[in-house]
């Protein structure tokens, strides 16, 4: 484990570099890795690890969408498909990636297959967590383990395709085997992630429902919102407003931000540019200060969570969820957007406009 220096404050990480590929496939030689769930990660880390050579099933609900998308993938009924009970059997470290709500839902039927010594892996430290709102209580007698991409699973696929990694955090919940280290970490490198950073099932969770109901997702759409409404009432045009408040970020200033910091992006930015960012940042910070406050605060009285489960039980959720994203996908905002994007060179001819 290489000890990294993050600003000032020591880490203990784990590259693939260290922990390779090999070490992965043989600590795993033995093990019947069964993904559970075929929905967004279920497909990016089976496959994944499918191709690193290591003995993957799959196990998903029969006649379900993601069902169908199992057998387009190449995963054979019989064989290395089957019902969620059947894998959860024939697995020794069980992968629980159906959604976090159906990880409630199932646990009673997965949880009669967990015998001594298997493993039960999990992408979200939510169900484990949040047990008294979700029953799901591992026996004593398995190892409980964590790997949690750092990005959707489209990307954990993508990444890997291109030859890149996405970054994961890990964490050990209990260690029955004496094994469950080494496990955890073979599993992370060879479901493709470029490096590992340790955690905790609570500061996972926790972290996680805070950063996508904040800057990742929810502040990022709202602020977003925000500024095109302000735009917009002082009469600029649907395509300006959009591009100054999407497009121009998405397309050029963010990279730069990945490329090299923030300092980077401002440093190639006009010096009229710089000393407005640089006095209005501070404004925005202390305007949003409080919102991430209450954000956490409800995530760690689990309130984030009860809303979640409520949410997923309704039996029109996935109509309502339906609803509402094509309302954003439909507002005036998102659909400047979309005529925005397809006026990319590279779009050209491929829809939209003329
Ligand atoms: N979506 C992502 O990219 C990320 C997800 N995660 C975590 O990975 C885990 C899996 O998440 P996703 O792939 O997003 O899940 P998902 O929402 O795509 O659902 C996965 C599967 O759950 C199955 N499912 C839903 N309801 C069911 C039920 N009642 N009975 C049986 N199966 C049911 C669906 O058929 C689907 O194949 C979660 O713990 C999530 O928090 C972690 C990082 C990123
Ligand atoms: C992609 C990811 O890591 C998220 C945003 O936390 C999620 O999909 O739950
Ligand atoms: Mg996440
Ligand atoms: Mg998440």
């Amino acid at each position: 484990m290489a000890r990294i220096n993050f600003g000032g404050v020591e880490e203990e990480v784990v590259t693939r570099d260290e922990f390779t590929l090999d070490h992965a496939r043989e600590v795993l030689k033995n093990e019947v890795v069964a993904v559970l769930g075929y929905g967004v990660q279920g497909p990016a880390q089976a496959l994944n690890m499918k191709e690193n050579g290591i003995h993957v099933i799959v196990g998903q609900r029969e006649n379900s969408p993601s069902w169908e998308k199992a057998l387009r993938d190449g995963w054979k009924p019989g064989e290395t498909l089957f019902s969620l009970e059947e894998a959860a059997e024939r697995g020794t470290i069980l992968q629980f990636l159906v959604s976090d709500a159906a990880q409630k839902i199932t646990w009673p039927q997965i949880k009669k297959h967990l015998k001594p010594g298997k493993a039960l892996y999990f992408s979200h430290g939510f169900a484990v967590v949040y047990s008294d709102q979700t029953g799901v209580v591992p026996p004593d007698f398995v190892d409980v383990i964590l790997v949690a991409p750092k990005g959707s699973g489209t990307s954990v696929r993508k990444n890997f395709l291109d030859g890149s990694g996405i970054n994961s955090s890990y964490a050990v919940y209990q260690d029955y085997t004496g094994k469950a280290v080494e496990r955890t970490l073979a599993l992370g490198i060879a479901v493709g992630s470029g490096y590992l950073f340790p955690t905790t099932f609570k500061n996972e969770v926790f972290s996680d429902l805070t950063g996508e109901r904040g800057i990742l997702m929810g502040a990022l759409a709202g602020v977003m919102e925000a500024q095109y409404k302000t735009l917009r009432s002082h009469g600029h045009s649907p395509s300006e407003a959009f591009n100054e408040t999407v497009e121009e970020l998405t397309q050029s200033l963010i990279r730069l931000v990945s490329q090299n910091g923030m300092d980077w992006m401002y440093a190639n930015c006009s010096t009229t540019a710089q000393r407005g960012a640089l006095d209005w940042r501070h404004e925005f910070r202390k305007a949003v200060e409080p919102v991430f406050e209450n954000l956490y605060n409800s995530v760690s009285s689990g309130e984030e969570t009860r809303i979640v489960l409520e949410a997923n039980s309704a039996p029109d959720y996935q109509s309502k969820l339906n609803a509402e994203l094509t309302e954003m996908r439909n507002s005036e905002m998102w659909q400047a957007g979309a005529m925005v994007r397809s006026l990319r060179p590279e779009n050209w001819g491929k829809s939209g406009h003329g």
